[in-house]
């Protein structure tokens, strides 16, 4: 049977990922360092995943197993050399931790096989499998590095499907959205997997979802925090909220309709339809989840920076991105340590010079100046 390699075995992993590989004739083998879901992969070799549908349909997923990446190195290494495909969803911040040992893998590889192996990291990050990819040549020698051409392949990836924190005292079973999305760039031939979309050109799909779904979730996060809302669907509940996710994504739409030649019509009913997703109140999404780890959110690249600074250089509105920086500067979670680090660095510095450190914006810059403004409007 062929083998895929899956690391992290969390939410997406096995919801999304891991299911389209079984689903398509795959062994799937999960690294991850949370010991209880690999014991109970290799104890059940099965598990369910169920849809946030009033019906509730599930799908099983089978010919699954487990590895722990921190005690099982060598059964790790053995895997990459016997894989077909090697994916993540871990966090890009988990990235560069698992690239030593993914390094070692590829290097008893190329020795003896002369397969191909194609990379792809499945996370909610432009060119997610780029930076992989440098965090692993920093590991590999010249000869390895030269000994890939042809055997080891990068694909960047975007991933759509929400799922979200299982709320199931540890079961495997995951609870998912009915909607999916998996685009892969290249223009390789590579074995088919069921769900997975081939595109030459990643950037206008991971952009438009990133600037949409990504984006209007954090709103919602955010915003539904700040009115102590638990659930995402219980904030867009708010037409309030409703509103200013719509005029949010008007502006991340003005400049994908631009920067892409995206048709306007098409793009609102896009716009549409992810909220619609957004309000589907079997998911019981916390607005913690989507709201977590505000500081790699407020990344420049990110869902909300990035369409601010492009929206400014192309001379579009952001008023609404900047009301949107704001509310994720005041996420003040304390069970997310992020939050707190971001908390304590607005305390220490203050706001813009706290929001340069993050997200690169000038500590004068007009934008700057639109998020002081909607930060001191919206801590009152
Ligand atoms: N949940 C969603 O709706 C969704 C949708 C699209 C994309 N994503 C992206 O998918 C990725 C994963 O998100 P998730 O929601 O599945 O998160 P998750 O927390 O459910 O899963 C992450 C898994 O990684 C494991 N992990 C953490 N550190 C590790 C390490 N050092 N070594 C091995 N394993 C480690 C955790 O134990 C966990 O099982 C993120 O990049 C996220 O942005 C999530
Ligand atoms: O996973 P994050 O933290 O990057 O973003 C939180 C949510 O917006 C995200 O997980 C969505 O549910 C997902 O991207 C939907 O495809």
């Amino acid at each position: 049977m062929k083998l895929a390699i899956h690391f992290g075995a969390g939410n997406i992993g096995r919801g999304f990922i891991g299911a389209l590989f079984s689903q398509s004739g795959y062994h799937v083998t999960f690294v991850d360092i949370a010991d209880q879901i690999i014991s109970q992969l290799n104890e059940k070799k099965h598990y369910q995943v169920k849809l946030a549908t009033d019906k509730q349909e599930t799908v099983t997923v089978d010919n699954v197993s487990g590895l722990n990446n921190m005690t099982q190195e060598n059964e790790v290494i053995a895997a990459i050399k016997d894989a077909a495909y090697l994916t993540t969803a871990i966090g890009p911040n988990i990235l560069p931790r698992i690239a030593p040992l993914i390094a070692k893998g590829l290097t008893e590889r190329v020795k003896t096989n002369t397969e191909k192996l194609y990379v792809i990291a499945c996370e909610n990050q432009i060119s997610a499998t780029d930076l992989l990819k440098g965090y692993i040549f920093e590991h590999l020698d010249d000869e390895t590095k030269a000994n890939l051409a042809g055997k080891v392949y990068f694909f960047n990836s975007a991933v759509d499907r929400i799922v979200p924190i299982q709320n199931n005292h540890g079961s495997l079973d995951v609870l998912v959205e009915p909607y999916y999305e998996w685009v892969v760039e290249t223009s390789e031939s590579i074995p088919p997997i069921e769900g997975m979309k081939i595109v030459s050109d990643l950037a206008p799909f991971i952009e438009r979802k990133l600037f949409t779904v990504n984006t209007g979730h954090a709103v919602i996060a955010y915003l539904g925090y700040l009115e102590n809302k638990s659930t995402i669907d219980q904030a867009l509940a708010d037409e309030k909220i409703v509103k200013q996710v719509q005029a949010t994504l008007g502006e991340t739409g003005a400049y994908l309709i631009k920067q892409y030649g995206l048709n306007p019509e098409d793009h609102s009913q896009y716009i549409e339809k992810i909220i619609s997703r957004f309000k589907n109140a079997y998911l019981n999404d916390d607005v913690t989840r989507v709201g977590r780890s505000p500081l790699r959110k407020l990344g420049p690249n990110d869902r909300l920076v990035r369409p601010a600074t492009e929206a400014a250089k192309a001379g579009l509105s952001y008023t609404n991105l900047a009301r949107a920086i704001a509310s994720a500067l005041l996420f003040e979670y304390q069970e997310d340590d992020e939050a707190v680090k971001l908390q304590a660095m607005i305390k220490e510095k203050g706001l813009p010079a706290a929001l340069k450190e993050v997200s690169g914006l000038d500590e004068n810059s007009e934008i700057t100046n639109e998020v002081v403004s909607h930060y001191n409007i919206l801590k009152k």
